[in-house]
């Protein structure tokens, strides 16, 4: 079973430490809320996790039945949704989708349809997502992250720009996906991780001047 394994991780910018000291295990079946105000350094460690920005100390392990995996192959096995992640604009959302699998399949053999069914935008297949409404993206890359075949889910504040209804097909998706993920969840709303028993809250990892 893959684990996520964090050993006194430091991440600082010019000279100020984000977090430091960091030390924390990630595991299946046991969501995890990084919390913290603005600008403590969710959105950071998010990244670090994904291997996408380096650290300065500690070391980050990806391990699979205690064999490591190799940091460039952590992309083949994670998700991350996050409002600074861009999509691309030109695309239909029948051509995002489609674009997308080419790189990271969907689980159980889902097809393209199907999962715009999910989605709930299959009448919008055919419009450029340069025209979508920010709920609209919102939904896309929460779903292209839930039902992508990976193992490891990053969500970062998963409900901005949602409705209510939204909001509650983001809970059902994700009340599913932590069966069969590590869900690692970034936000400021205590709602969107009321699924969450354990918090890694940034704030105690900040260095003492
Ligand atoms: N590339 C960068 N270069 C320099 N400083 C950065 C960089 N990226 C982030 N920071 C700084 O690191 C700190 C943490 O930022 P981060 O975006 O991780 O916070 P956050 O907790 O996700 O905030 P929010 O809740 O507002 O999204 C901030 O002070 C930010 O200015």
């Amino acid at each position: 079973m893959l684990k996520i394994s964090l050993e006194n991780i430091g991440k600082k910018f010019k000279n100020e430490w984000i977090f430091r000291n960091l030390s924390f295990e990630f595991s299946r079946n046991e969501p995890i809320a990084i919390i913290g105000p603005n600008g403590s350094g969710k959105s950071t460690l998010m990244q670090a996790l994904a291997g996408a920005i380096p650290i300065n100390e500690g070391k980050i392990t990806y391990s699979n039945q205690e064999k490591t995996i190799p940091d460039e192959n952590w992309h083949e096995l994670l998700s991350f949704s996050a409002p600074y992640l861009e999509l691309i604009e030109e695309f239909t959302l029948a051509e995002s989708v489609n674009f997308h699998v080419k790189f990271k399949p969907f689980q159980n053999g889902l097809s393209t349809s199907d999962f715009l069914q999910i989605i709930e935008l299959e009448k919008h297949k055919d419009k450029p997502v340069k025209n979508f409404s920010s709920g609209m993206r919102q939904k896309l890359k929460l779903g292209l992250a839930f039902y992508s075949q990976t193992e490891v889910l990053l969500l970062d504040e998963p409900t901005s720009n949602l409705d209510q209804k939204g909001f509650d097909w983001y809970i059902s998706q994700v009340e599913k996906a932590i069966k069969n993920k590590i869900v690692i969840v970034s936000s400021n709303e205590p709602k969107e991780y009321i699924f969450c028993e354990k918090h890694l809250n940034i704030l105690d990892f900040k260095i003492k001047a």
